[in-house]
């Protein structure tokens, strides 16, 4: 099979930069939901890197316990707190995001299980889905009908396996990822190294990043780059591309300023500028 490469060029063709009239209105709201006791980081690092991919707004949907974190930690960013102390139980937004994310340190607890049923039988809004929100999907299928047409799923190779079963060959992991993004109009992220891109009957490979990004939370910021993009008016397809190729290049421009040995999720959203104005140079 085979597959188109996201290059330099392909990502600045996608690449539009803000009007000089915008606004923080028209930049876009951004929601965030996850988070659980000993998770809020997840959170913090998703909106990070949303709020650093040229959204103008963000807010963080999490249980009680992570306000106080997320407030100290990232100030930008808005805050509405579930009733719930550790784990997110009811999922009651009172604003239009123009995209949502939702699982990073979600958990998956029975509680949070309901709250999500209930949210995705309602939710209409675009959606970046990761982490425990595959893993509780992954558990009863029958949410898959709820998700919007062009959702985004961002499966790491374990989450993969949850959603689809185990494969005997590339081929048939192909074949099976195909068929859920073809069934449910899905943007399937097959995340590693490197990362696949699954939409229609396409296949888009990632040539940025490498090993620097095997540390953690650096998917929960992949999940906040991808959503900051949606959010700012980015087709979910091309927020897609361009997210995971910007994600990958924070990793690549870390040579003239640190190791990989010492780099962390944080230095993402620290390298998303740099990764923005390489992208910008000839
Ligand atoms: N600071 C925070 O708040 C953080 C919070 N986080 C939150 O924690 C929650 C759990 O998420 P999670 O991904 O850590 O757990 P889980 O789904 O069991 O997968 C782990 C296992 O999967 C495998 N595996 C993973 N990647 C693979 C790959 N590329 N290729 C191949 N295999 C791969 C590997 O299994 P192994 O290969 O060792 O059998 C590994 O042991 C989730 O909500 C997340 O958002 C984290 O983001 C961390 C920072
Ligand atoms: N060796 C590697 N080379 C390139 N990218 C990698 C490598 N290891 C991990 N990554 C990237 O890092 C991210 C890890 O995501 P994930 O496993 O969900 O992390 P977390 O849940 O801790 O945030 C993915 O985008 C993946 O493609
Ligand atoms: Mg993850």
């Amino acid at each position: 099979m085979s597959t188109i490469e996201i290059d330099k060029l392909f990502a600045r063709q996608i690449y539009k930069p803000a009007s000089k009239k915008t606004h923080k209105g028209i930049q876009g709201h951004a929601l965030i939901i996850g988070g659980s006791y000993g998770k809020i980081g997840s959170v913090v690092l998703a909106s990070k890197a949303a709020l650093k991919s040229g959204c103008g707004l963000i807010t963080a949907f999490i249980p009680k316990c992570g306000v106080d974190i997320l407030q100290i930690s990232f100030p930008e960013a808005m805050v509405t707190a579930d009733e719930n102390e550790t784990v997110i139980s009811n999922i009651d937004i009172q604003f239009e995001p123009n995209a949502i994310a939702i699982g990073v340190g979600l958990g998956t607890s029975h509680v949070t299980a309901i709250a999500l049923e209930h949210f995705l039988q309602k939710n209409k809004n675009p959606l970046v889905i990761d982490a425990d929100a595959i893993n509780l999907i992954s558990k009863n299928k029958n949410l898959l009908k709820f998700l919007p047409k062009n959702s985004v799923i961002t499966p790491h190779k374990k989450e993969l396996q949850r959603l689809l079963g185990t494969w005997k060959s590339d081929d048939e992991k192909i074949v099976k990822i195909q068929q859920i993004s073809h069934d449910y109009q899905l943007i399937v992220v097959e995340k590693g190294s490197p990362t696949l891109i699954y939409y229609e009957n396409k296949i888009f490979e990632n040539t940025s990043g490498n090993e620097a990004l095997a540390t953690a939370g650096s998917g929960d910021s992949l999940t906040g780059i991808i959503t900051g993009l949606i959010a700012q008016g980015y087709e979910p397809l091309a927020a897609t591309q361009l997210g995971v190729y910007l994600h990958g290049l924070t990793a690549d421009l870390v040579w003239e300023n640190t190791s990989k040995e010492a780099f962390t999720a944080s230095d993402i959203a620290s390298f998303l500028g740099k990764a923005f104005l390489f992208l910008k140079e000839n």
